[in-house]
């Protein structure tokens, strides 16, 4: 069971201080916008008048999907594993971009096909199989692998602190396990779920859509998060769901990425509300039903620059907003204190 999560308190006298330290500070009242909510939401997470993001981290979850055999997907599954080795060798987009923020970089293999050869630093072994079954044809993972998943990620957690984490996905076919969770999950029908992922052609997109309706006429929608992340879950998206909420019983900020780290988000709001003060929507994806997703979450995404690449590459551009936030409520000199004049 993951450890609880305190519900953050928006009303509270820690929220009304943060408010009015907002307002005496040399700016027309709630002129920073978005700045301001995130420097509040930042404040009632660390639960203190001034947080600090002082450490960050990325954590890139892998896996591989039975469900790529159905073609769902422009790209062979042997591309998770060569991708793995790209972000361990610093070439892929999420290399540059923790580079470029100063955000500690680990990659977790929740079970891709084919193991890496050599260990690395920054590669953590938490395999769940090779690749999961196919959701077409039942369940992907079994209800054990769903809890030991949610347990490690949530161990992860406690492995490597962080005040803030942007946690992203690597997994040939897993937008596809991603529309399925959403179908099976809303009242929304197969072919609003159902995106192009990496680039799909329009049979291509008719084949992924009827697989989705297909898998959950057969499995089912339901309810229960982790029986949705049994019949359609992927190994990375049960793993980051627990390291959702292993993040926020931490008091940390989660950075959500784009469709596939939505779905595991959607399922862990399901296991515990709790986590929604915590989480912080980056952007909107391209792919079609992440903005639908979100709408019904009632997230506003803070960036929509039309990403859509997943490996947690939306979340992390979330971080200087939040480290902006921050020194903004701790730096900023106040009307008394600067000598302005406030408003009549
Ligand atoms: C070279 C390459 C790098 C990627 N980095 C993330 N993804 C993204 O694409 C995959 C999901 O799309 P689909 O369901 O269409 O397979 C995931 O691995 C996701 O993270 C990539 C995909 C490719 C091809
Ligand atoms: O929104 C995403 O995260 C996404 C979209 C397409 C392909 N991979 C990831």
């Amino acid at each position: 069971m993951p450890a609880p999560i305190t519900a953050l308190d928006w009303r509270g006298p820690l929220a009304d201080a943060v408010r009015a330290e907002l307002d005496s500070k040399t700016k027309p009242p709630g002129s920073l916008g978005r700045l301001e909510t995130l420097a509040l939401q930042l404040a009632l997470i660390q639960n203190v008048p001034r947080p600090r993001l002082d450490s960050a981290r990325c954590l890139v979850f892998a896996a591989d999907h039975g469900v790529a055999a159905q073609g769902v997907s422009p790209y062979p599954q042997a591309v998770t594993a060569q991708m793995v080795a790209n972000f361990l060798a610093g070439g892929a987009a999420i290399s540059v971009l923790a580079r470029e923020f100063d955000c500690a970089l680990s990659v977790v293999d929740c079970g891709v096909l084919s193991a890496q050869p050599t260990p690395h630093p920054q590669l953590l072994d938490r395999r769940l199989g090779a690749g999961t079954a196919s959701l077409l044809e039942g369940p992907a993972l079994s209800p054990q692998q769903v809890e030991t998943a949610l347990a490690n990620g949530a161990a992860l957690i406690d492995a490597l602190p962080a005040r803030a984490y942007a946690f992203g996905e690597m997994g040939i076919g897993n937008t596809t396990s991603a529309a399925a969770l959403m179908h099976a999950s809303t009242a929304l029908d197969a072919a609003q779920c159902t995106g192009r992922g990496t680039g799909l052609d329009d049979p291509g997109l008719a084949r992924k859509q009827a697989v989705v309706a297909d898998a959950v006429a057969r499995q089912g929608r339901s309810e229960d998060p982790r029986l949705l992340l049994s019949r359609y879950g992927g190994f990375e998206i049960a793993t980051l769901c627990g390291a959702m909420l292993g993040a926020a019983a931490a008091r940390s900020v989660v950075l959500v990425d784009g469709f596939i780290a939505t779905a595991a988000a959607a399922m862990a709001l399901r296991i515990d509300r709790a986590l929604r003060g915590y989480l912080v929507f980056a952007h909107v994806s391209a792919e079609a039903p992440h903005a639908r997703w979100l709408a019904e979450l009632q997230a506003e995404p803070l960036l929509d620059l039309g990403l859509r690449l997943g490996e947690g590459s939306g979340a992390i551009l979330g971080l200087p907003l939040l480290r902006a936030a921050c020194a903004l409520l701790a730096d900023m000199a106040t009307f008394a204190g600067a000598g302005v004049t406030e408003r009549t």
